[in-house]
């Protein structure tokens, strides 16, 4: 039977979120964003072994915010792609090539159970690999190098790209091997795209926000309470 790894990159400054720490380790209902992220992972997949990429002696991180028993730090690299890499690297041995792996970034807090388990019943029947993601839904605009708008881009068919997304083991060794710095590889599907392979789009939560601006810190405390509020009914 095929297991499941769960790689969470964390290894990122967080440099547009222009805080004083990490993003990761700021304060979100009285816990680190980091804790909200591996307490929802783990609400969905508590069997599941963590490969948790941290930079080397990141002097914020606290064990104590990890539920998981199996698991595993790992050093991050230079981008995501490589503390991806890292982490593949690091289950080498252990890993069957069907075994299946999600990566999530830590800056998702929000994502939901619900989502994670819809994912996962996707990937049941899925022989490429499927990600969270979510279609445009603003006007999308091509600008010029000038600020200008050059056309309006069609936004059928135009998704957001979100986390988690899982693929075989063997598949995703293989495509982040390919892929180069050059390639501008910012998630998982960009590199098994490149194979020539496509990957199933999921319908996720709109909420499911990656932290990335000073604004989206308080968003994703009001989602947080939005989305309890809901499961009270
Ligand atoms: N070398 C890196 C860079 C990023 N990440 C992780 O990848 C995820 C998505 O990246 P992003 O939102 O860009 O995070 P940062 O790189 O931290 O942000 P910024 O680009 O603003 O510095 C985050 O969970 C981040 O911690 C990582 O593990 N290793
Ligand atoms: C993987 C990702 O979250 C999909 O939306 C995103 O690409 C990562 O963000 P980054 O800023 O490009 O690292």
């Amino acid at each position: 039977m095929s297991r499941l790894w769960l790689i969470v990159p964390a290894a990122g400054q967080g440099n547009r979120m222009q805080a004083d720490r990490p993003k990761q380790y700021l304060e979100l209902e009285g816990r680190p964003v980091l804790a909200h992220t591996l307490a929802r992972l783990y609400q969905a997949f508590p069997e599941s072994c963590l490969c948790l990429c941290l930079t080397e002696g990141d002097p914020w991180f606290d064990p104590v915010w990890v539920p998981f028993t199996q698991w595993r730090r790992v050093t991050g690299g230079l981008e995501r792609v490589d503390s991806v890499r890292n982490a593949l690297q690091s289950i080498a041995g252990e890993a069957d090539e069907d075994d299946w792996v999600l990566v999530h970034d830590v800056a998702r807090p929000c994502v939901t159970r619900e989502d994670l388990l819809a994912l996962q019943a996707a990937l049941e029947d899925e022989p490429v690999g499927a990600l969270l993601a979510v279609p445009a839904a603003d006007t999308m605009k091509r600008a010029s190098d000038t600020g200008r708008i050059r056309h309006t881009e069609s936004r059928e068919r135009l998704w957001h790209a979100l986390t988690p997304q899982g693929f075989r083991y063997g598949l995703l060794k293989k495509a982040l091997g390919h892929a180069s710095s050059s390639d501008n590889v910012t998630d998982e599907a960009s590199a098994v795209e490149a194979l020539g392979l496509s990957p199933r789009l999921v319908t996720g939560r709109r909420d499911n926000l990656k932290i990335t601006r000073p604004e989206d810190l308080p968003l994703a405390r009001h989602i947080l309470a939005a989305q309890r509020e809901n499961e009270r009914g």
